[in-house]
């Protein structure tokens, strides 16, 4: 916990999938006062991402799936994003592994960790661990598709890296850890 921030009290709002938590507290502003604040959180656990890669042909694999929250925003809710997963109690790497091999039919190769990021911080405590991976044809394990018994309705998508990358420029891509991602396989590819 922050030596700033001193919790005084809080208060469950909502505890279902996720919880959603008022907390007040005692926070030391950089002048040495202490101000009371109420902040509220939204905890659904942390994640891992990762953006597959095929270095001979140079194209990636992306899923797309509804995401109810983009379509509430009034944006166009079939998301392209890179594969993706709660942790569910495993590590990072070993997350980024199943939600490949779950989504998108490959059990990726060559992991490298590029960055851990807070997509929401003011708001959302999860840290989303990313990486890269390469799959090819022979990394290719089922069709993917996700879980349907968790209402997963997951649609495989490759694409020339380039494209992707342009899809970032005309609004196509929107979510962030795949912007993360794509550009960053960009500067290093
Ligand atoms: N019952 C219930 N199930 C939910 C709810 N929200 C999600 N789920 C289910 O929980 C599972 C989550 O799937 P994962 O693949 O583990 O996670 P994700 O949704 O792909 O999350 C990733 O992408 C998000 C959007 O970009 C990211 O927010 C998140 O960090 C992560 O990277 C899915 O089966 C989904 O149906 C909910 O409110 N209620
Ligand atoms: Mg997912």
């Amino acid at each position: 916990m922050n030596e700033r921030a001193k919790i005084i009290s809080k208060q469950v709002l909502a505890k279902s999938w996720g919880s959603l938590t008022s907390y007040t507290m005692d926070y030391r502003r950089q002048d040495g006062t202490v101000q009371r604040l109420k902040r509220e959180a939204y905890d659904h656990g942390s994640a891992a991402a990762i953006l597959l890669y095929d270095p001979d042909r140079k194209t990636v694999l992306l899923v797309r799936q509804f995401r109810f929250a983009v379509m509430l925003n009034g944006d166009h809710a079939d998301m392209l994003e890179v594969c993706a997963g709660m942790l569910d109690g495993d590590d990072p790497k070993t997350c980024a592994i199943r939600e490949a091999t779950e989504e998108s039919g490959h059990a990726p190769t060559d992991l490298r960790h590029v960055c851990d990021v807070y997509v929401s911080p003011g708001s959302v405590t999860e840290k989303v661990s990313l990486f890269i991976g390469h799959y090819h044809a022979s990394t290719r394990q089922h069709e993917g598709g996700g879980l349907a018994d968790e209402g997963e309705d997951i649609e495989v998508v490759e694409l020339p890296l380039a494209e992707a990358l342009a899809m970032i420029g005309d609004g196509r891509i929107m979510d962030a850890k795949t912007v993360l991602l794509l550009q960053h396989l960009a500067l290093t590819a």
